[in-house]
């Protein structure tokens, strides 16, 4: 494993506190330089590592082999785990839910939280929900479950055909697709093996559906377009459930659980049992940043027909996945959308002549059909005038 630095300068004293980036992907240890001064990352138990990586950084000629100067630090793949860059905690938004339910005067201030985190990082966490552990367990066991059967059983819902409720996928993860809304639509063609699926996945999708109104609302206020705004439409909205599982996989392997991409949805809400998503921050050069899992929390996602909506006001979040070093990773995206033919476009009250419309409108129908056809350019940037 070879480095080389960009600059070999380094202006930090030992006690200095930076942020080292580091990350490790096809066995190449990359750092990166901001303003000639190495940069280091508290780990995710908020201690900082500034001795150990500067100990190793700063005994780096230009180009050095890599894997004896960490064996000669002893740091372990379970050390350098930790190096992986983190958001730092004061930049990703918490919305507390059940305080959007509050006084006028907590909503408003939650909604201003809500803008700033959707226009600045395209990605937010939400706490205290509504949706309790027994039901969040209960779906990642049952799903976990579905996973755990043999592949010929799993491969009975495999199908070329994208526009299939139900659409059982293998490659480097094993995902199934179940469309959601309105359940009684599409249940009985959901998996019926383990015998809890339907019932444990059902009640999880009726709750993050309700869930996903209440954000949409909130999400619609903070663009100024009134809480009620898409409603009625939304009720009958087509969600689609993803359950993943990530096989474990070495922090050195190459293979990402899913490479860069932006979502077709309006919202993405993702329940996981284990870290992995990585989200690109565009104010600090586009890097991967991951969002560590917090029990109880769940991530939301500008999806492209948000983007779409806000005229460009609020961007679709690329993100990816890494699968862990250590186990299986089990995830359940919910993607809420208007109904398939209903179209989306740029919301009147936000285009005028200095804001004029950015985007087609563009349906979630259409959408199938983009990804069935072999376009090289994205959805979003297809739909951009
Ligand atoms: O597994 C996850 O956490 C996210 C999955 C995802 O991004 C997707 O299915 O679009
Ligand atoms: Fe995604």
């Amino acid at each position: 494993m070879r480095i080389s630095k960009r600059s070999s300068r380094c202006t930090c004293a030992m006690t200095d506190f930076c942020i080292l980036l580091i990350q490790i992907r096809s066995g190449i240890l990359n750092t990166v330089f901001n303003s000639n001064c190495l940069k280091l990352e508290r780990s995710r138990t908020g201690h900082p590592l500034q001795t150990v990586v500067l100990l190793l950084l700063l005994s780096l000629p230009n180009s050095v082999d890599l894997s004896h100067q960490l064996a000669k630090l002893q740091l372990t793949e379970e050390k350098m785990k930790i190096l992986v860059p983190i958001f730092h905690p004061s930049q990703v938004t918490t919305i507390d839910v059940s305080q959007l339910h509050q006084d006028s005067h907590t909503r408003s201030v939650l909604v201003k939280s809500i803008h700033h985190a959707c226009q600045e990082m395209g990605f937010f966490k939400v706490i205290n929900h509504g949706i309790s552990k027994t039901v969040t367990e209960s779906a990642i066991g049952s799903l976990s479950n579905f996973f755990d059967l043999p592949m010929d059983q799993k491969k009975l819902f495999s199908s070329d055909d994208l526009s299939k409720p139900v659409r059982f996928v293998t490659n480097s993860r094993d995902s199934i697709k179940l469309y959601a809304n309105p359940i009684e639509n599409w249940i009985d063609l959901w998996p019926h093996n383990p015998t809890d699926f339907r019932e444990s996945l059902g009640r999880y999708a009726a709750e993050v559906k309700r869930l996903s109104i209440d954000i949409i609302g909130a999400i619609v206020e903070s663009l100024g377009l009134g809480p009620t705004y898409l409603r009625s439409s939304l009720g009958q909205g087509m969600q689609m459930i993803v359950g993943s599982r990530y096989p474990r996989c070495s922090s050195s392997s190459s293979i990402l659980g899913i490479s860069s991409h932006t979502d077709h949805s309006i919202i993405t809400i993702i329940l996981e049992s284990t870290s992995g998503v990585e989200i690109m921050d565009f104010a600090d050069s586009n890097a991967w940043k991951s969002v560590p899992a917090t029990d109880g929390t769940l991530k939301v996602l500008v999806g492209n027909h948000l983007e779409i909506l806000s005229n460009g006001l609020y961007k679709s979040v690329f993100h990816r996945v890494v699968p862990n070093p250590e186990r299986n990773r089990i995830s359940i995206g919910s993607f809420l959308s208007l109904p398939m033919e209903e179209i989306m476009e740029p919301a009147m009250e936000l285009v005028d002549e200095q804001h004029p419309k950015r985007y087609k409108a563009s349906s979630l129908d259409e959408y199938i059909k983009f990804l069935s056809s072999k376009e090289e350019k994205s959805y979003i940037e297809g739909l951009k005038i």
